[in-house]
């Protein structure tokens, strides 16, 4: 039952509601202690992006031959593209007692909860639906058109809050960030009381 193993921590939410900023925030900082799992694409590098920093950039071929092989703990198309986290890192990095990060859209999240439901399940959302639009339009990656099909994805994308152990607002991202670090920290304690009172119960057989 209590292996040791790291923490599964799943961040997910709509598109442009700042997975990435808020992720990249909580990286930044010294005091983080997740190891973040870097994602596999088949979308084109974006300038200043690195194979093997911000994703794993790879051949449609390639990524549908690693779906085949069972080597993906998850797997989404989103907007014309293959996104999927390779499992062994994660496997090999929560078995080494290190927690794993996982920043992905909520399809992939889904899954994540089917194979792994012992993971922490972080949603995160907007203040409001306008909030996010001007978050899409501000971000200028999207024409208007783009804009408007995904706040009326986000639409569907909210009602999967539910699935969640926790909704964090991003409001603020420096907010956000310090909420998610808490949320684990909980989660921390939670897991070594549950861990102690068990340990404690087989002592007293
Ligand atoms: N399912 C899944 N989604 C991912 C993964 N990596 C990134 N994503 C999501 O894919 C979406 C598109 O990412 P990206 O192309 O980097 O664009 P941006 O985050 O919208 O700037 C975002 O919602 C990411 O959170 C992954 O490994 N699996
Ligand atoms: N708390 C926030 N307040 C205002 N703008 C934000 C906040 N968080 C993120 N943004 C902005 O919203 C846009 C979308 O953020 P991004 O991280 O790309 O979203 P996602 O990864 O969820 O698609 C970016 O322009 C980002 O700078």
């Amino acid at each position: 039952m209590f292996k040791q193993r790291g923490l599964l921590i799943v961040l997910s939410g709509p598109s442009g509601v700042g997975k990435g900023t808020v992720r990249k925030e909580l990286f930044a900082s010294p005091d983080t202690n997740y190891e973040y799992s870097i994602s596999m694409t088949t979308r084109q590098p974006r300038e200043g992006e690195a194979d093997g920093v911000d994703y794993f950039f790879r051949p449609r071929e390639v990524f549908e031959a690693l779906i085949e092989e069972g080597k993906l703990l998850e797997h989404a198309e989103y907007v014309g593209n293959y996104y999927g986290t390779p499992l062994d890192y994660v496997n090999e990095t929560l078995d080494s007692g290190r927690d794993v990060f996982l920043e992905i859209e909520v399809v992939g999240a889904a899954q994540v909860r089917e194979k792994m439901p012992d993971g922490l399940f972080i949603f995160l959302a907007p203040p409001s639906l306008s909030h996010l639009e001007q978050r899409l339009v501000g971000r200028g990656t999207e024409v208007l058109e783009v804009i408007a099909s995904r706040v009326a994805k986000a639409r569907d994308e909210l009602e999967m809050m539910d699935l969640y152990d926790y909704v964090v607002e991003n409001d603020e991202v420096t907010k956000a960030c310090d909420r998610i670090n808490a949320i684990v920290t909980a989660e921390h304690c939670r897991r070594e009381r549950v861990e102690e009172r068990y340990l404690a119960m087989l002592e007293g057989e």
